[in-house]
Order: C-alpha cells, then sequence, then structure tokens
C-alpha cells in the first residue's frame, strides 16, 4: 500500500527548501509580524467555541477544488465567491486549500476567499516546517493544521508556539489513539478527528466515535471529512459532537453555501 502522506511530504520538503532559497526565514517572519501587527488574525477558536456553547453547529467549511483521491471536486472554482457564500448561509470559519501539487489549492486561493468574507480562514496544507507557520501568517492565515500523523510532538509544540506568538488558532488533527495521546499534550481546544486515514484515504465516521471516550472535557471535537448527508449529522449529534469540517459534501453544489444551509439550518 503507497503511503500518501508520505509521498506528500516528502514533497513538501523540497517545497519549503525551494521557498527558503527564494525567500529566507528571517524575510518570511518579518512578513509574517507585520501581517499580525497590520491584520490581524481573527479569532478561529473562537468563532467555533461560541457556536458550540450556544448549541449551534459549528461549520468549518472548506474551500478544495481537487483531492489527490477524487480528482477535480470542483471545476468551476471561484474562491471568494465561494468564502462570501459560504458566510452568507452561517459557516463559522473557513478551511482554504493551499497545496498546489495534490489539492490544486494555492496561497492565492487562501487570501481572495478571506478577502471575500468576515470569516477566520484555516491553510489547510501540510506542515513539515516551522518555515510554514510563518508563511501562512504572511499569506493571512488565521489558524493552522497539524496533523499528528506526520509529525512528532517537540514539533507539534514548537509550531503551535509559533502560532501563537502570530495570534494564530491550531486545529490538531488525529486519526487514532496514539495520534490522540500526542494531541492532547498541546494547548488548543481544538481536536479535530479526521475520518479519513491520509495514508490509504479510506474514511470511515466510526472514527470519531471511536474516539471520543478518551477526550477529557474542555476539548472541541471537530469530525472531519465524509460528511455528506443529514444521517451522518445525526450520528455525530447523537454523540454531542456538533463541530463539522466539510469539503467535497458543499463543493460539488453549484451553490456550496446552499449545501451548508441545507444540510446543517
Ligand atoms: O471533503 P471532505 O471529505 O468533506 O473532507 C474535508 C477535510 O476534512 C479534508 O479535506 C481533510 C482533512 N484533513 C486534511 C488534511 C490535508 C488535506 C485535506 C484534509
Amino acid at each position: 500500500m503507497s503511503d500518501i502522506l508520505k509521498r506528500i511530504c516528502a514533497v513538501k520538503r523540497e517545497e519549503v527548501a525551494a521557498a527558503v532559497a527564494a525567500r529566507p526565514l528571517s524575510v518570511v517572519r518579518a512578513a509574517a509580524e507585520d501581517a499580525a501587527r497590520r491584520t490581524p488574525a481573527r479569532d478561529f477558536v473562537g468563532a467555533i467555541r461560541s457556536r458550540v456553547s450556544a448549541g449551534q453547529p459549528a461549520v468549518i467549511a472548506e474551500i478544495k477544488k481537487a483531492s489527490p483521491s477524487k480528482g477535480v471536486i470542483r471545476a468551476d472554482f471561484h474562491p471568494a465567491e465561494i468564502a462570501a457564500d459560504y458566510e452568507r448561509n452561517g459557516a463559522a470559519c473557513l478551511s482554504v486549500l493551499t497545496d498546489r501539487q495534490f489539492f490544486q489549492g494555492a496561497p492565492e486561493y487562501l487570501q481572495a476567499a478571506r478577502a471575500a468574507c468576515a470569516l477566520p480562514a484555516l491553510r489547510k496544507d501540510f506542515l513539515v516546517d516551522a518555515y510554514q507557520v510563518y508563511e501562512a501568517r504572511a499569506m493571512g492565515a488565521d489558524a493552522i493544521l497539524l496533523i499528528a500523523a506526520e509529525l512528532d510532538l517537540p514539533t507539534m509544540r514548537d509550531f503551535e508556539a509559533i502560532a501563537g506568538e502570530l495570534g494564530m488558532g491550531v486545529l490538531v488533527e488525529v486519526h487514532d489513539a496514539a495520534e490522540l495521546e500526542l494531541a492532547l499534550q498541546l494547548k488548543t481546544p481544538l481536536l479535530g478527528i479526521n475520518n479519513r486515514n491520509l495514508r490509504t484515504f479510506e474514511v470511515s465516521l466510526q472514527t470519531t466515535i471511536d474516539l471520543l471516550p478518551q477526550i477529557p472535557a474542555g476539548r472541541i471535537v471537530v469530525t472531519e471529512s465524509g460528511i455528506l448527508g443529514k444521517a451522518d449529522l445525526e450520528r455525530m449529534r447523537g454523540h454531542a459532537v456538533n463541530a463539522f469540517l466539510v469539503g467535497e459534501g458543499f463543493m460539488r453544489h453549484p451553490s456550496p453555501g446552499r449545501a451548508l444551509a441545507e444540510l446543517f439550518f
């Protein structure tokens, strides 16, 4: 079985090396600090927490053109329009793919999406180097994703500390009990459970349900991937999970925002 996550992360290391050669860390860091001063990050964690504590669904609506498992999901792709549509229809936050090679994303999509609305935006990418955390803030991101399957604990702590200095939120993503144990040692309250195994791309919503008993109070569980219909939603709500990260289920509709409203409100 080919390990897709490993392949992606190998490419990420090459990308970082090329980016560092073009724009050294000191420059990106200064750009990130400048961005943090001039356009402070929007409160990603707060946007989710306020909805969940009010008993409302917190939806992180994803802007994703393609994926390695599904190919092109949405050919007619306008990130700014989609972002505004999501906002009008009650999304709490955005998640924007910035990886070019595997997801046909781009940093410019994050910038365009964020500029078109007032929602906090997560940089959805595979972070393997602190450089990319600075890069995230420099491109306007309000939050970063840490994938516990690819990072050790000291590295995650380091990235979380940098994100905190720059005012960004952190969503830490796990897929099994071992990863969860690492993730729980971070400070962030936002715990994503990816129903998709990033090594094989198999999806099972049972992944979220199985890990719930090991999650202490005070963490906000975000169930990620494979949420397509009302039955999925009811199943999660039956286990008191009320924060969701949804991509494909919205992106295949002419109006992704309307799809969001129909599913959640
Ligand atoms: O399109 P879906 O099945 O609704 O999934 C969204 C999101 O969870 C998925 O895109 C994702 C979750 N974790 C990731 C890490 C990297 C890239 C993508 C992802």
